[in-house]
C-alpha cells in the first residue's frame, strides 16, 4: 500500500494540532471505511468517476509532510473525503450513510466552541 507511515519528524504546532483533529475524525469511522484509498476492485469504476481521491492514511501522510498550510486546507480534504463516497455510492448504501454521518461529525469536532483552544495552539 503506497499509504505507509514514515518515521516521525520534528512536527510544528499545526501539524500536531491537525494530528489531534485526525485521531478524532477516524474514531468516527469504526467501519474503516475511510481508512484506505478507495481501489477498483473494491469499487467497480471509482477511480473513473472520481477524480480527487482522499482516505484518513493520505491525510496522514500529508500531515506528515506538512503539505497542510492551514486547518481549512486540512478540511478541505476531508470534506472531499466524505463527499466522493456520497457521488460514488448511491443515498441508499451503508457507505453513502456512513460518509453523511461522518462528514457531520467531524464538522461539529472543528466548531470553535469545541477547537478554540487547540487552534491557541497554533500562533
Ligand atoms: C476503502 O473503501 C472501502 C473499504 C472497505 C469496504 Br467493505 C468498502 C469500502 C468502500 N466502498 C465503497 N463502495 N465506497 C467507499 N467509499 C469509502 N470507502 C468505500
Amino acid at each position: 500500500r503506497q499509504c505507509v507511515l514514515r518515521q516521525r519528524q520534528e512536527r510544528t504546532p499545526l501539524q500536531r494540532a491537525l494530528e489531534h483533529v485526525l485521531k478524532k475524525f477516524e474514531m468516527r469511522d469504526p467501519q474503516q471505511f475511510f481508512a484506505w484509498p478507495v481501489t477498483d476492485n473494491i469499487a467497480p469504476g471509482y477511480s473513473a468517476i472520481i477524480s480527487h481521491p482522499m482516505d484518513f492514511c493520505t491525510m496522514r501522510q500529508k500531515v506528515e509532510e506538512n503539505q497542510y498550510g492551514s486547518l481549512q486546507d486540512f478540511i478541505s480534504d476531508f470534506k472531499l473525503m466524505c463527499t466522493n463516497a456520497m457521488q460514488y455510492n448511491h443515498a441508499d448504501t451503508i457507505y453513502y450513510k456512513a460518509s453523511k454521518k461522518l462528514l457531520h461529525a467531524g464538522l461539529k469536532l472543528i466548531q470553535p466552541d469545541k477547537v478554540g483552544w487547540l487552534l491557541g495552539l497554533v500562533p
